[in-house]
């Protein structure tokens, strides 16, 4: 373990680094720093040398070439157990580093402000400070290196007790140093490759912040944590503000995302509670509690312990309807004083505000879904797809009436959301009936039908993707389904349109499908 004798400081965000500094200094430990942080340092009384009274070389192109420097870089790598590196730094006149501070240019800050120019993105990457963690993590042996000041206090506490720093710090500190250039680096990768429009570049190094750890994942025999991706925006579930409630849970912050995903369909007030990432009720209203009313009324079995979204502030009226249920979560843009005050009677109930003051909720979000894949990682667009009516093919002798073409295309946001094999029964603009998830689509129906039971008669049906066989329609005819809405594109699709035309029912082609895994 090597006595501190010169620490190298060379910070952008200067949190904590005058404390830091001025206990080095008044510990005997010589300072050098750049520009901008040895300016700092000298106005707090620090004693500090500049990096150029070091390099004897000014600090050029605007601070570009600062510390990239063998006087540094030899500075940071020698290893001093060597006779071999002692004697080179000597008859080149180097002096070595036992502590690098540093703090890179923002670039993500950068990067993520609006109406930031490309040049100023550019100019906020970092070259000789990413350089001098590198080069002081790889020489850990000799060198401590610290990237983040949440980690000043323990390094500070170990050079007052002994003088240096211990092997196992120097390791862990080394570890973050390389994750930390590491994730640096795929940012700027990422977004240089967003602006070259390469969505898929022959490496993926996304990059994402730990938010917390996590109890456990989906069963407690999992460990978990959540981690966020840095430039998501907000009104995203990784941004979301916890009003109130406990910490969401893996199993939560999954639901929170599809019911989320959903209810942003809706132009008009809507409610989605979702079960296990699958809407059990979706419900629309000229009002926000008319919304949740319906959607409530769709599916009230299953709604117990579900996750209700919101895409309207939810008011008095709204909370005291979903105060009366069992819910995990409430999710919404924002919530009045008043409806706080009454889902606050509810310990468990977790509340979160999905926008911040003046900020528009979720108008746009990442448009990449990952899925992990036995040994290796899927990427796709995320299902955005919109249906214009006038694309829609009638293909029945009977066209869908306007009230039904309302039905329908409701009906069609929602089994964009539930999973393969769906079917959505919806009448009123709620749903009447969920089949989600099944190996066979007309099983997916006959559990859509038996739930909805009377409701099924005169309401509409979607598909998530075309009927293999007749045997929907023969279901959905029994049922007294007035309208179909499905991609179409099977080869038995006349089958299907025969069978709809013998029963009056007025069915339509999408030609998109929604599959959802
Ligand atoms: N070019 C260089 O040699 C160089 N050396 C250090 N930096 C960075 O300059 C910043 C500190 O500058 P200042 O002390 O002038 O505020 C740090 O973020 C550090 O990582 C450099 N800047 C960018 O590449």
């Amino acid at each position: 373990m090597l006595t501190i004798r010169r620490a190298l400081i060379s910070v952008s965000d200067k949190t904590g680094v005058v404390s830091l500094a001025r206990e080095l200094a008044a510990r005997g430990i010589e300072i050098v720093s750049t520009g901008g942080t040895a300016r700092l340092l000298k106005e707090s009384g620090v004693p500090v040398t500049g990096v150029s009274d070091v390099t004897g070389f000014p600090e050029i192109l605007d601070g570009r070439v600062k510390t990239l420097h063998p006087k540094i870089h030899a500075g940071l790598l020698a290893r001093q157990d060597e006779e071999e590196h002692r004697r080179q730094l000597r008859e080149h006149g180097i002096q070595p580093f036992e502590l690098v501070v540093i703090s890179l240019y923002p670039f993500r800050e950068t990067a993520g402000r609006p109406g930031v120019s490309f040049e100023e993105v550019i100019e906020n990457i970092d070259i000789g400070g990413p350089a001098m963690i590198r080069a002081a993590a790889k020489n850990h042996r000799h060198v401590t290196v610290l990237v983040d000041p949440e980690d000043y206090g323990v390094v500070l506490s170990q050079i007052r007790e002994r003088g240096s720093v211990d092997d196992e710090t120097r390791l862990r500190l080394a570890a973050k140093a390389f994750r930390h250039t590491a994730a640096y680096d795929a940012l700027i990768a990422q977004y240089l490759s967003g602006r070259a429009k390469e969505a898929f570049p022959e490496k993926l190094t996304v990059t994402f912040d730990k938010v917390r750890d996590l109890r456990y994942g989906e069963n407690p025999h999992q460990k978990a944590a959540f981690y966020r991706d840095p430039f998501a925006g907000p009104g995203r579930i990784a941004t979301a503000e916890k009003l109130h409630g406990k910490e969401l849970s893996y199993n939560n912050i999954q639901d929170a995302g599809a019911a989320w995903e959903a209810v942003r369909e809706f132009a008009e007030p809507a409610a989605v509670v979702v079960k296990h990432t699958n809407p059990c009720g979706v419900g629309l209203g000229s009002s926000l509690p008319e919304a949740f009313r319906k959607a409530h009324e769709a599916d009230p079995v299953s709604i117990f312990g579900g996750i209700v979204a919101l895409n309207r502030p939810v008011d008095r009226e709204t909370a005291e309807q979903l105060k009366g249920i069992f819910l995990e979560i409430v999710l919404a843009p924002d919530f009045t004083p008043e409806a706080l005050e009454v889902l606050k009677q509810k310990k468990n109930l977790r509340l979160l505000r999905m926008a911040g003051e003046g900020e528009e909720a979720g108008t746009e979000g990442a448009p990449w879904r990952f899925t992990a894949a036995d040994g290796g990682l899927l990427m796709q667009e995320a299902d955005r797809k919109g249906l214009d009516r006038a694309e829609c093919r009638v293909v029945t002798r009977r066209a869908p009436s306007e009230g039904e073409w309302k039905e329908l295309l409701f009906a069609w946001k929602v089994v964009k959301h539930v999973k393969s094999n769906a079917i959505v029964l919806a009448k009123d603009q709620r749903t009447v009936g969920i089949g989600a998830g099944q190996m066979n689509r007309v099983g997916a129906a006959e559990i859509a039908i038996r739930q909805a039971g009377d409701r099924a008669r005169g309401a509409v049906l979607a598909s998530d993707a075309f009927f293999p066989m007749k045997d929907t329609v023969e279901a959905a005819a029994r049922a007294g389904i007035a309208a179909i809405i499905q991609p179409g594109g099977s080869i038995r699709d006349e089958e299907s349109i025969a069978e709809a035309d013998r029963h009056g029912i007025a069915m339509v082609f999408t030609g998109i499908r929604h599959f959802k895994h």
